[in-house]
């Protein structure tokens, strides 16, 4: 994003700075671990995590909703907002339900934040023209928001969080309502969106390939604090424990002792590490339980001495039920964590902390 872009759009997000901030409810609980983040301004941060993990409640203490217990901060571009109310932090929100006015029309919505800030009529119909054009609702401007579609809405919550220049944008699963293949379509334009913004957004999804497709950089959370904080590719490819490496894409993992070569008691690979060829003193025996055609590759469900291994192979493989394979995984792509977890095969992952 360069500033030129921000120029542009008129939109400067804010550098957002969290330092020790952390919640506990009443009760004693701990909502969220003491937490510090640094987000430059015009960086897409995404919060990934299973339910109950604090993404919201982080959320909330950045919006102004919630107070931090106390020692915990919150600042935007050095300046401590930490006392600040919500309605004097210049915050943008987009949440799932868009909370969009029905009776007004698709302009309305987008310039309401204006009109209450009290600025001119004819400043905000300009500035209301140019933030339809930019998400593509120009058509649409006199449609009331009820007579248009989910994803066409989600772009007017966007455009009304935006209008008032937020320092900082915050997104709750603004795609969770839409079905899958419209959510899909929603990632990408909205990720293109908030780049041309060159805003700063916290975005928050418990679904990993929204989080890939939109974030600068991914926070992993897990039980009120966050595990890894890194690009969408170094997550992917240097995960920082088997939790994370399990939480963002599909991570195999068998005991070390049926793997040759691997010393550690257990070793991690992804399915793209897997390759499929005649059997040898260095290869692996399994049998394929299941085969899925995803058009450009085969997904083999694999049992190897009764763990399940996934591995991908090339569409054109003509591998069925019932086969039996000799599998090698690249030694470079093995992944040894730390601390062991359970074996998935027994204990699948958990969808809530
Ligand atoms: N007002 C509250 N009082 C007590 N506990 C709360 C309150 N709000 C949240 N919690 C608890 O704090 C933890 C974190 O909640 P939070 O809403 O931040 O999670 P989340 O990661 O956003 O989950 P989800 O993906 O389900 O929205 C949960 O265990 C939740 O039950």
């Amino acid at each position: 994003m360069t500033a030129g872009e921000g120029a542009e759009t008129g939109v400067h997000g804010a550098r957002l700075t969290v330092r020790g901030a952390g919640k506990t409810f009443p009760g004693g609980v701990v909502a969220l671990a003491p937490t510090d983040l640094d987000l430059p301004a015009g960086e897409i941060l995404v919060l990934l995590g299973p339910s109950g993990c604090g993404k919201t409640t982080l959320l909330r203490l950045v919006a102004g909703l919630a107070s931090p217990d106390p020692g915990g901060a919150v600042l935007f571009d050095g300046v401590d907002v930490t006392a600040t109310p919500i309605e004097r932090r210049r915050v943008g929100m987009v949440f799932q339900s868009y909370a969009l006015f029905p009776n007004m029309t698709v302009a309305e919505n987008v310039g309401y934040g204006l009109k209450v800030r009290g600025e001119p009529r004819a400043a905000r119909a300009a500035e209301v023209a140019r933030l339809l054009a930019m998400v593509g609702l120009e058509a649409l401007a006199d449609r009331p928001v009820d007579r248009i579609s989910g994803g066409q809405r989600q772009r007017v919550a966007l455009a009304r969080a935006i209008a008032i220049r937020p320092k900082i944008l915050l997104l709750d699963e603004p795609l969770s309502a839409l079905d899958a293949a419209l959510r899909e379509k929603l990632r990408i334009e909205l990720a293109a969106l908030l780049r041309r913004f060159a805003i700063t957004a916290i975005h928050v999804t418990h679904d990993q390939a929204e989080a890939m497709a939109i974030g600068d950089r991914i926070a992993v959370m897990r039980e009120g604090r966050i595990v890894q904080r890194d690009t969408p590719e170094a997550i992917y490819e240097r995960p920082a424990d088997a939790f994370v490496a399990g939480f963002v894409g599909t991570m195999n993992r068998l005991p070390g002792r049926l793997v040759p070569g691997a010393t550690a008691e257990a070793v991690h690979f992804r399915p793209e590490a897997v390759t499929l060829g005649p059997a040898g003193a260095d290869t692996i025996p399994a049998r394929v339980s299941a085969a899925t055609f995803f058009g450009a590759h085969r997904r083999l469900s694999l049992d190897v001495a009764g763990h399940a291994v996934e591995a991908d192979v090339p569409a054109s493989w003509r591998v069925g039920v019932g086969d039996t394979v000799a599998l090698t995984i690249d030694p470079a792509r093995l992944h040894v964590f730390p601390d062991p977890e359970p074996d998935p095969v027994t204990s699948p992952r958990p969808d809530a902390c």
